[in-house]
């Protein structure tokens, strides 16, 4: 089982990953694809008028401040236009792709954290109304039975919480909670950059190793969100994923390109 996550960041060739995703599909892989939709969800808050923010937590993670109607236009970006633009494009090319989102039948479920500790100018701060949260579980009997069917299923990263409220969840971590609950031998880890790199944005600065046991060092060269990435590869190793692979989607076949070797190995 091999699942692949996908950014919903600019530049990623969605058309390129669903050749891909098409072939390998045909020749009897299995595989789950995990998306993001951070551009939809910034394009369509600003046409709403509600910009995006974005928030910084005392650890150093990144992340979206998802009040309810953040989540709403979250909803609409991501488990809607990206999810289906993905959906379309396997379609196309003869994939049995089935779009879902966490929250339809409990797909990933978890804890709400209905209140965040935010540093904003040097100052902690506790932000209310905010729609994110954790995964605890995934409901694989549902995937292996959509899988088992011949369905492909195509996953946005929305959770229902315990009291079955949508929440805004990290898409790589959602790979990640996915990944090791179906035992998965690779995690797939595709975004807009070639890996991570050591001075980013120096392309040619490309870590293609690091050692499972050393993840926590590599976390400094990881700025903003990449950190989240190199959380869910631990998060997946520790879960009993053999490999994680961080690589570009901005290029043909990339799938392929990764598994032969390409982007950052985490093994
Ligand atoms: N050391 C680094 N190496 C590579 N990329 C880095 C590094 N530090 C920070 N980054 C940033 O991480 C980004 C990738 O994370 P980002 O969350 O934007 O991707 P995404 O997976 O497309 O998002 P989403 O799934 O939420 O839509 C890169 O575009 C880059 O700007």
């Amino acid at each position: 089982m091999l699942v692949v996550k996908v950014g919903g960041s600019a530049g990623n060739d969605y058309d390129a990953l669903c050749d891909d995703i098409a072939t390998r599909w045909q020749a009897g892989e299995h595989l789950i694809l995990v998306h993001g939709g951070s551009d939809q969800t910034n394009r369509l808050a600003e046409a709403l008028g509600h910009p995006p923010r974005f928030v910084t937590s005392p650890g150093g993670h990144t992340s979206r401040y998802t009040d309810r109607r953040t989540l709403e236009i979250f909803l609409m970006a991501t488990a809607g236009l990206v999810n289906k633009q993905l959906v379309e494009r396997l379609q196309m090319r003869g994939v049995m792709a089935l779009g879902l989102s966490g929250l339809d039948g409990r797909l990933l479920e978890g804890k709400r954290k209905s209140t965040i500790r935010v540093i904003e100018q040097g100052r902690q701060m506790i932000l209310r109304d905010d729609w994110t949260g954790t995964i605890e579980r995934v409901n694989t009997s549902l995937l292996r039975m959509f899988l088992d069917a011949g369905y492909l299923p195509v996953v946005a990263p929305i959770a229902c919480s315990t009291a079955g409220e949508a929440v805004n969840v990290d898409g790589d971590r959602a790979a990640a909670a996915i990944a090791a609950a179906f035992g998965a031998q690779t995690l797939l880890l595709l975004s807009n950059v070639p890996g991570l790199l050591r001075h980013f944005p120096d392309e040619a600065s490309l870590i293609n190793h690091i050692p499972r046991a050393e993840v926590e060092a590599y976390m400094e060269y990881a700025a903003g969100r990449m950190k989240k990435k190199l959380l869910g590869a631990q998060e997946a190793l520790a879960g009993g994923v053999q490999r994680v692979i961080l690589a570009d989607a901005r290029i043909p076949a990339c799938i392929s390109h990764a598994l032969a070797g390409g982007g950052t190995h985490i093994a």
